[in-house]
């Protein structure tokens, strides 16, 4: 991926072990506001990214279903968002098991979109275990810290595990990954150039993932590897169609749906407040969670009509 857009890749790479040297010099302060700068970060672009799926979906349907598709868009969405909220009031432990197992999809699916992995199962597991590494990173190696919100989430504790196999599966996860991307270059689906990209690439996340505190690090893969290079991605499918198409436009288009998404997190933070329970993160990461659900199916849709976009 990195070969796609080098100089945002560059530049949060250098951000990331930057953060990741203070984070050495002085462990406690990063550790103290992370909350607040993970926050920030995921309020600022991380949710704008997945704002703009109504267009994406327009541009994609429209020439297929005419115009009239969009009631469709906006009922398919709310129907997957409200299937999802019932699931994990049924069964939160599986709901979470799902939308873990979703999102390494994900993630990996925003890395890899630019290689022709080969179709079918193959693609899909390279996605997968990118997304594994991505997400069992920063959860496993900082359990102690991960257990309490999973339990916020799911109504009951996640089973323990010792240190030595935590560290163990995220170290197995890395050396797979870095196979993985020989393997890819030894098939002639990435160049040497792209091949030494992502081995530095995952080199920089580990680190990152790994000595920044639990909130932060997500935060600082998922906003900065993930958000940017996901709008990026858009804004070049936006742009068949536009060719003036900038960030401006995006922000303008993502903005609608950001405040939407903004005022049901704070209204969910007001609710609890006046009912005078503690702020309740499990709470927002069920909301977080049952948004997403649709934008992951749809940015799935997204790649598969512009395998590169
Ligand atoms: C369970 C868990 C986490 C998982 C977060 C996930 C799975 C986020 C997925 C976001 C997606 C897919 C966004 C898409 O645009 C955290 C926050 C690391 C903290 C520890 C507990």
């Amino acid at each position: 991926m990195t070969a796609r857009y080098p100089l945002l890749y560059r530049s949060v790479q250098g951000l990331g072990l930057l953060l990741a040297l203070f984070s050495f010099l002085a462990p406690g302060l990063l550790a103290q506001m992370q909350f607040w700068a993970a926050l920030g970060l995921i309020v600022l672009i991380g949710i704008p990214h997945g704002a703009t799926d109504y267009l994406i979906f327009q541009h994609l349907a429209r020439p297929l279903w005419g115009n009239g598709s969009m009631l469709q868009f906006y009922a398919c969405y709310l129907a997957i968002m409200g299937g999802y909220a019932l699931a994990w009031y049924l069964l939160p432990q599986l709901s979470l098991l799902f939308f873990l197992f979703i999102s390494m999809y994900h993630f990996g699916q925003s890395n890899w979109n630019y290689a022709d992995l080969g179709a079918g199962w193959k693609n899909r597991a390279a996605h997968f275990i990118w997304g594994a590494f991505v997400l069992s990173a920063p959860i496993l190696w900082h359990y102690e810290a991960a257990v309490p919100i999973i339990t916020h989430i799911t109504g009951e504790a996640p089973p323990a595990m010792a240190a030595t196999w935590r560290r163990a599966v995220v170290a197995a996860l890395f050396i797979i990954n870095l196979w993985a991307s020989l393997y890819y270059f030894l098939e002639g689906a990435i160049s040497w150039r792209d091949l030494r990209n992502e081995v530095f690439n995952l080199i920089v996340l580990a680190i990152v993932l790994t000595q920044l505190p639990l909130l932060l690090g997500f935060a600082v893969y998922f906003v900065g590897w993930h958000s940017l290079s996901s709008m990026m991605d858009q804004i070049r499918f936006f742009r068949d169609e536009d060719r003036q198409y900038g960030w401006r436009h995006y922000f303008r288009n993502a903005l609608p749906l950001t405040a939407v998404a903004i005022t049901g997190l704070a209204a969910l933070a007001w609710l609890q407040n006046e009912m005078a329970l503690a702020m309740n993160i499990g709470l927002v990461f069920v909301f977080i969670s049952v948004v997403t659900l649709p934008h992951m199916l749809l940015i799935d849709q997204l790649y598969k009509a512009h395998d590169s976009p």
